[in-house]
């Protein structure tokens, strides 16, 4: 089977940990002659820009799937989750300092910096706020909708593409990547990836960040399965 397009997470999968983008990574996205979507935890506008610096331009599943646009001008699909992200956030500030990153362009979720007890605090937040989870990527804590994720926002884009999910590779390295990769017809893990997702990956590459995507496509190309 050949897959007609590429689903992509970025941080910790086409890039470092420092978030340098891997050029050999981009170089290998750019190549490629199938459709490439973004999809990230980060905002759209930064999204965006990756995109179209990497060259491929401009599919993006922003905020975790919050956030969705098929095109560079076209009006993004905004999910209206924030308001019980934001009341968990004001619960949460009254027994922990809490600082927001990114919140001037954030409109689906609440992301923070990693400076309080995780655990304890999605505890506090289990029956309270039942509707919401708190995901750490390795690169930021979210406070996020249980209704969206990536694998929602895959089942979107694939709509808007005239595709199946089936018909996409996924690629990432994190919690926030698990139901993208479970939801893709073909799932691959970069070898710096969290093991939960490494047990559901048809593909686990032996190198790292950006070296372990490029050696991924290099896998695929090899096998004709993209
Ligand atoms: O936004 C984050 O926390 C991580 O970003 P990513 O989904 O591109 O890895
Ligand atoms: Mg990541």
């Amino acid at each position: 089977m050949k897959y007609k397009a590429l689903v992509i997470d970025v941080d910790g999968t086409i890039t470092h940990m420092d978030r340098k983008l891997s050029l050999e990574a981009a170089e290998k996205l750019r190549s490629l002659d199938i459709p490439v979507v973004i999809a990230t935890g980060n905002v759209l506008c930064y999204a965006k820009a990756v995109a179209k610096l990497v060259g491929v331009c401009c599919n993006i599943i922003a905020e975790n799937g919050g956030v969705i646009v098929d095109g560079f001008d076209n009006e993004p699909i905004v999910s209206d989750v924030i308001h019980e992200c934001e009341e968990a956030f004001e619960f949460l500030s009254t027994k922990y300092d809490m600082e927001k990153l990114d919140s001037v362009h954030r409109k689906t979720e609440i992301v923070l910096r990693s400076n309080f007890d995780i655990d304890e605090a999605k505890e506090l937040l289990k029956d309270r706020f039942p509707g919401v989870e708190i995901i750490d990527t390795h690169f930021a804590i979210h406070i996020k909708s249980r209704k969206i994720n990536k694998g929602t926002g895959l089942l979107k884009m694939a709509e808007l593409m005239g595709l199946q999910t089936s018909d996409f590779v996924a690629i990432g390295d994190s919690v926030n990547d698990l139901e993208m990769l479970e939801e893709a017809g073909f799932a691959v893990a970069v070898g710096n990836a969290d093991d939960f997702l490494k047990d559901i990956a048809d593909y686990v590459s032996e190198a790292t960040y950006g070296d372990g995507t490029a050696e991924a496509i290099d896998f695929l190309l090899s096998k004709g399965l993209i």
